[in-house]
């Protein structure tokens, strides 16, 4: 491994196969991302290895966050838009989230007296909401609790799979390993393919409790284009078997682990900060009712809570991009002649965007009144705007999420619940410990234990 320095922000590393140039200067990754969006729109190709993300070994791979940017990106980011993401829907599935959080509470009222590990049951509240959005209400809690099983053994499996994914030896080496880690896509496929059989069979409009199809029912419908070449897009097909599985495992991937990451530093912080717990709890108690999208949008205070524990711990730490050329690499000031002709990748720090001193005072403290009228983060968003970067959880330029709007509507909402509902408080001897594991998402190093009691209600 050779490491060399370019500049005071930004260093390569050379991992044996493909150099990385790592970015942690908030003005380079503006000037990548927004000002040369057109040539940061593209991820690394071996994101994962092929084969798992396709299903067999090819040059290209079909899931939204591997397409390259084109007419089929456009079409299957359009289809995940108008099944859930858009703003106007999220009140949509406010049945399903409040079924999801009324369960939560339950199961909490029942532990309540005695510390628990906040993730586990932050966990099993949130993986079957998802997968509900995805493949219908009608999920029963066996194919809830097999495929969450599944997808945690996953995302364990891409971690691990870090030591020899780049390398031919090392896979030689763990060959077991690298079959037990191919295994998952026939698993994954095996779970659900009879699924999106009966749903393709079924009278697929059977709604959502909220009224909205299931994402599974857009993607049914959807049509691709046939060739990705092709600008016009005229001709267009049905997805295969193939990039279904591929989606629809995607949705499963990118929902759950992001959102309870970030629930689960959020509590972190109100356990850890009896006066912020507070502040949301008088902001909570004021609203009458159910805690439905519209009314938890209204809070202002809740929304610079979780915009803080975004800023300091996005649950996503790197964000990538293919650097295809020396012309392209140039832009991120990189000296032409360091540049292999075969390009190389890029990795945004986004940890170290977010806590930039130049940006934020005091930037490793918890302040969300910083985000208040008035802070210095007012008018920050969930995605950058053009003018300037201070921070990214959810990426920036083409490639940005798409899912920011329901992930930070399942935090507030389930943080709003359970602060209506219970103060948190740490275990009796301490113990909350605010280290990030360095994996495939940034969670809390040592999960988070706290000290739950009911609240009297007002
Ligand atoms: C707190 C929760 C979440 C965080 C922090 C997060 C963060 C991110 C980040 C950093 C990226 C890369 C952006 C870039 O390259 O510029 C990304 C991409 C993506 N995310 Fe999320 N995400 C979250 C939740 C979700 C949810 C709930 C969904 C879907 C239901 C979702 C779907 C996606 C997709 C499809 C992409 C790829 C977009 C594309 O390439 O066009 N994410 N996310």
């Amino acid at each position: 491994v050779a490491v060399f320095r370019r500049r005071a922000w930004a260093w390569a590393v050379h991992n044996g196969q493909q150099p990385i140039i790592e970015i942690s200067d908030r003005a380079v990754a503006r000037r990548a991302l927004m000002d040369h969006a057109d040539a940061f729109c593209n991820r690394p190709l071996n994101l994962f290895p092929v084969a798992l993300v396709s299903g067999r070994r090819r040059s290209h791979s079909d899931n939204l966050t591997s397409v390259p940017y084109g007419p089929r990106w456009r079409a299957l980011r359009c289809t995940l838009n108008a099944a859930v993401l858009h703003p106007s829907r999220l009140g949509h599935t406010d049945p399903l989230r409040l079924e999801a959080m009324d369960a939560l509470i339950a199961d909490l009222r029942v532990r309540c007296g005695g510390e628990i590990v906040v993730r586990d049951i932050l966990n099993a509240a949130v993986f079957p909401l998802v997968a509900r959005m995805c493949f219908g209400s009608g999920m029963d809690e066996g194919h809830v609790r097999a495929m969450r099983d599944l997808l945690q053994a996953f995302v364990l499996a891409v971690d691990g799979s870090k030591d020899f994914a780049s390398s031919k030896t090392a896979k030689l080496l763990h060959w077991r390993r690298w079959r037990r880690f191919l295994a998952f896509r026939g698993k994954q496929a095996e779970l659900f393919l009879p699924l999106v059989n009966a749903r393709r069979n079924a009278n697929r409009h059977l709604k959502l409790s909220g009224g909205l199809p299931a994402y599974l029912d857009h993607l049914l419908d959807a049509r691709v284009p046939v060739d990705d070449d092709t600008a016009d897009g005229k001709a267009l097909r049905l997805l295969t078997d193939d990039e279904l599985v591929s989606l629809l495992s995607e949705f499963l991937g990118a929902g759950p682990g992001t959102v309870v990451s970030s629930m689960e530093w959020t509590l972190a912080h109100l356990v850890l900060q009896p006066e912020v717990q507070n502040s949301i709890r008088r902001e909570v108690d004021a609203v009458e009712g159910a805690l439905s999208e519209a009314r938890v949008r209204q809070m202002k205070y809740m929304r610079a809570v979780v915009l803080e524990s975004l800023r300091l711990h996005p649950p996503i730490p790197v964000l990538l991009r293919d650097v295809p050329d020396q012309a392209v690499a140039g832009i991120l000031g990189c000296a032409i002649a360091a540049v292999p002709t075969e390009g190389m990748r890029a990795h945004f720090n986004l940890g170290e965007i977010g806590r930039d001193k130049n940006a934020w005072t005091e930037p490793d403290a918890f302040h969300p009144e910083r985000f208040l009228a008035g802070g210095e983060g007012e008018g920050v968003g969930l995605v950058p705007g053009p003018k300037e970067i201070k921070m990214m959880p959810f990426g920036a330029g083409r490639r940005a999420c798409p899912g920011g709007g329901l992930a930070t509507m399942h935090v507030k909402s389930f943080v709003a619940a359970l602060v209506r509902e219970f103060e948190w408080a740490p275990p009796a001897g301490g113990g909350v410990d605010l280290t990030e594991l360095d994996g495939f998402f940034k969670v809390m190093k040592r999960p988070l234990p706290a000290r739950v009691t009911r609240r009297i209600p007002k």
